[in-house]
């Protein structure tokens, strides 16, 4: 029996050895592709309900390029002489205010044939959508064709994908140095929803005037070396503003993060006005009925937008189940193929190269324990 048990330890020994050789070849940071947040691919994610898998698919409502008598993959023939393309802005019950390319805005209803096609998005037009829109009368308008989408913010209700804002380019997590202190956990909870909806997460720690910068060192290592964006700003002192405000040009960018972080300050630092504006539309949402799911674009003076909706500035992660949350983690999903079985949680389970890579210290402590939490639908 004691010889068996030897031969068993020595067998484990030799496939962790060899694993963890394997692991380290793989070299995590090269699977880092940024090339995954390519607006190109237009591509949204969707779960076969009930089953837990995933597939990869293309959400087309309406697509320009095809024709009348193709009533089955969504495609509508839009006469582009008499068109214009837009941006909308927001979607208010039947009505949508639509952005033309010289920046007036249009109050536009949607043409009743893109309605009939509504059948996997609850609403046929969300905010943030790329259309093709026909003028009438004064500022007025009727959408024709629905473009692509990528990275889409949604919720599911009753089995169906309720888009909240499509097409946002990066999602910009704030949080602070000092009051409140930093929490990186919640870092990890917006990076998981982030690289869900295919969207790039900009990290941005604020408040670095209040701390030793020493202090974020560890942080900015673990984020930077997994190819993320780090800015340590200061909305007070205006340190790191000029390379934040360029990192939103031309991109529309969602903010979000913890009451009190300084969304507000760093708005009003970026481009003064602009926080002004959030906070009308913010106070307009706040009277309607859909408070968590109204998004507005608001326009940048130097092209591009901010998205601003209440629900959007501190959601929560939405349709994540626990065996996707590996594969959203950059520093984890390298690793997962290495584990002894297949359906491996990389909680318990015995030759587990996730455990295996914590306690060689290849991948870090905290980030492992902010994947457990996540797995086992701990709040923040
Ligand atoms: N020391 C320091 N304080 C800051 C900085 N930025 C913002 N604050 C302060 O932090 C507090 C909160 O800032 P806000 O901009 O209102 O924060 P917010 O994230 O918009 O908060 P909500 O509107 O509740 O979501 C205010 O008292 C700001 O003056 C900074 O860079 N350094
Ligand atoms: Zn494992």
């Amino acid at each position: 029996m004691a010889k068996k048990g030897k031969g068993q330890q020595k067998r484990r020994v030799e496939f962790r050895k060899n694993r963890t050789q394997k692991v380290r070849q793989a070299d995590i940071t090269k699977q880092f592709n940024r090339d995954e947040f390519d607006a190109d691919k237009a591509v949204s994610r969707e779960r076969i309900s009930g089953k837990g898998e995933l597939t990869r698919k293309r959400t087309i409502v309406g697509h320009e390029e095809a024709t009348d008598d193709d009533p089955d993959n969504f495609t509508v023939h839009v006469d582009k002489d008499a068109c214009l393309q837009g941006r909308v802005l927001r979607v208010q019950g039947l009505v949508s205010e639509v952005e033309a390319p010289d920046k007036s805005v249009y109050q536009c209803a949607t043409r009743r044939l893109l309605k009939t096609m509504s059948t996997d998005v609850r609403h046929v037009v969300a905010a943030g959508d790329h259309v093709w829109f026909r003028p009438s009368g004064e500022r007025e308008g009727i959408i024709e064709s629905v473009g692509p989408r990528y990275g889409v913010l949604s919720r599911t209700s009753r089995g169906r994908q309720h888009v909240i804002v499509a097409n946002v380019d990066q999602l910009i997590i704030v949080s602070s140095a000092g009051e409140p202190g930093l929490k990186p956990n919640l870092i990890d909870r917006y990076l998981v929803t982030a690289e869900s909806a295919g969207i790039r997460p900009i990290i941005c720690i604020n408040k670095v005037d209040l701390v030793d910068p020493v202090q974020l060192q560890t942080i900015v290592g673990v984020y930077g070396g997994m190819g993320y964006d780090v800015h340590l700003v200061s909305a007070i002192e205006e340190t790191g503003i000029d390379r934040l405000r360029q990192s939103l040009i031309g991109k529309d960018t969602v903010l979000s993060g913890q009451s009190g972080v300084g969304k507000s300050s760093l708005l009003n630092a970026i481009e003064p006005g602009l926080n002004l504006r959030v906070n009308a539309v913010s106070r307009e949402n706040d009277k309607g009925k859909h408070t968590t799911t109204t998004a507005t674009l608001i326009p940048l003076a130097t092209e591009g937008h901010v998205i601003d909706t209440p629900g959007i500035r501190q959601f929560q992660l939405w349709d994540i189940i626990p065996e996707e949350v590996a594969g959203l983690f950059r520093d984890i999903r390298p690793l997962v193929n290495h584990c002894r079985f297949p359906n491996c949680t990389h909680t318990h389970e015995a030759d587990c190269a996730v455990k295996d890579a914590v306690a060689d210290g290849i991948l870090d402590t905290r980030r492992y324990e902010s994947y457990c939490q996540i797995h086992a639908g701990d709040a923040a």
